[in-house]
């Protein structure tokens, strides 16, 4: 095991990793019940909106940081304008606006500098701007005292691949630079999917009542990054047994639920989990 409690790649023992992490996944908490239970941070990528009025407002109303990256702003200030005005009146304006402004457009800059925004620029061309608007969130919450548990991050699996790519470096970025609090975690929401890494460990993801109701509700287990020499699952339709994942070989889209409320999945090494979220999109 290396030193910061992380298994080494060459450790391949699945007795060696049992005792070291394990986590919990309150998907209902994270994405339904988020107002009573929960301190997170909302951030608006450069993707159209497409989940539905309810859901957007809630999560947005909810959160204890809101942020619209670069592009994303314009993406929110669209989301408004296709609202009636009395819910254009109960949206706060983001707490911060972050992005290197090569996409916001000099309207809408214009627009969010007047309204009062927290404007930053993070013109380092080295990160994207999504993994810039994790760094400031953190001197944010880090400068007003404000913990988080988690970051919703509103994206598409649609618009650029590099960008859809870069959206899991930033996953990893914030996990392993310790962009924030090593407690918050940080999701990825696209349409209805929720994406998240699963570190090296065991972990148990609470399965929301809608997605087990939910007849052709889909789950994944993707090795990014590096194959994933042991898996095993209990609460899929096609669990996995002590077996590998990589690309090549085996790799485990399209999979489903048993009907368990729980899913377990104890894995070697890291995992990118997607799961389908019915009812949060438009249609
Ligand atoms: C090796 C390497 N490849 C590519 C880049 C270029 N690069 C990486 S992140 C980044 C900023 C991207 O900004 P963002 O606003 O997130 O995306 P955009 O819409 O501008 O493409 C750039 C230019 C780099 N700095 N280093
Ligand atoms: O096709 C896309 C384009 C962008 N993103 C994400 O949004 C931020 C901000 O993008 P800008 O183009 O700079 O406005 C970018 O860092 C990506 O995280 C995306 O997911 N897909």
């Amino acid at each position: 095991m290396s030193s910061n409690g992380h298994i080494d790649n060459k450790d391949t023992s699945c007795e060696a990793f049992c005792a070291v992490n394990c986590y919990r996944w309150n998907i209902p908490q994270v994405i339904i019940e988020n107002s009573k239970t929960a301190n997170y941070a909302v951030l608006i990528l450069n993707r159209p909106i497409s989940q539905n009025l309810d859901f957007v407002t809630k999560m947005w109303k909810n959160a204890s940081v809101t942020i619209t990256v670069d592009g994303g702003t314009r993406q929110w200030e669209q989301f408004l304008k296709n609202q009636t005005e009395a819910v254009r009146k109960t949206f706060m304006k983001p707490d911060l606006v972050t992005g290197d402004f090569d996409s916001i457009g000099d309207e809408v800059l214009a627009l969010y500098t007047k309204k009062g925004c927290k404007m930053i620029v993070t013109p380092d061309q080295n990160h994207t701007d999504f993994t810039k608007a994790l760094m400031e969130l953190n001197i944010h919450c880090n400068g007003n005292g404000i913990q988080i548990d988690h970051v919703i991050a509103f994206a598409q699996g649609s618009g650029r691949l590099d960008q859809t790519i870069g959206n899991i470096q930033s996953l990893f970025l914030a996990r392993d630079k310790l962009l924030l609090d090593p407690h918050t975690k940080v999701f990825i929401l696209s349409d209805d999917s929720l994406s998240w890494l699963l570190n090296p460990g065991e972990h148990t993801i609470i399965v929301p009542k809608s997605t087990l109701k939910y007849k052709r509700a889909w789950c994944s287990l993707i090795p990014i990054g590096e194959p994933c020499k042991y898996v095993t699952s209990t609460g899929l339709k096609w669990n996995l047994d002590n077996q590998p994942l990589q690309f090549g070989q085996l790799v485990s889209t399209s999979n489903a639920f048993s009907g368990s409320e729980t899913v377990t999945i104890h894995c070697s090494h890291t995992l990118l989990w997607s799961m389908k979220i019915p009812g949060i999109t438009k249609s």
